[in-house]
């Protein structure tokens, strides 16, 4: 119905900050594209649903995302592919869990710092009936 198009026109003008923020952020330049499998040639046998800021821009702009919790279901997918591919315990690897972490707390802080909680009501029951 149209007042569900508009609160979902919202929620995709709101996503996009977020997401252009996180983005824009050096300490996650890490994440911001598809890692490449060229470079990282056994990344796709570890890695099962690989993701990245960029993926996750073009995902709203599909309408992927009906409410912030799906949104953050694909931050915590980047994350959880950052720290099952590199668990070891090199300074590389425990700098790129770090960083994970950090994109983690950084996403859901803006989210609960910018989200009308009464917003995301709204946004899961459209989710949830349809
Ligand atoms: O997991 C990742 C990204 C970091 C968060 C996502 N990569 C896997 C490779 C291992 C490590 C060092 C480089 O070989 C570089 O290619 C990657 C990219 O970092």
């Amino acid at each position: 119905i149209c007042q569900e198009e508009n609160t979902l026109r919202e929620l995709r003008i709101f996503l996009r900050d977020i997401c252009a923020k996180l983005a824009r952020n050096k300490q996650f330049f890490m994440f911001t594209k598809p890692v490449d499998i060229e470079e990282v040639p056994d990344y796709l046998d570890i890695i099962k649903e690989p993701m990245d800021l960029e993926t996750l821009m073009s995902k709203i702009d599909k309408h992927s995302y009906i409410c912030a919790r799906d949104f953050l279901d694909d931050i915590d997918l980047i994350v959880r592919n950052a720290l099952e591919y590199n668990p070891d315990k090199s300074a590389e690897d425990k700098h790129i869990r770090h960083r994970a972490c950090s994109l983690r707390d950084k996403a859901y802080a803006f989210i609960k710092a910018e989200m009308d909680s009464d917003f995301e009501d709204t946004c899961r029951d459209i989710r949830d009936k349809r």
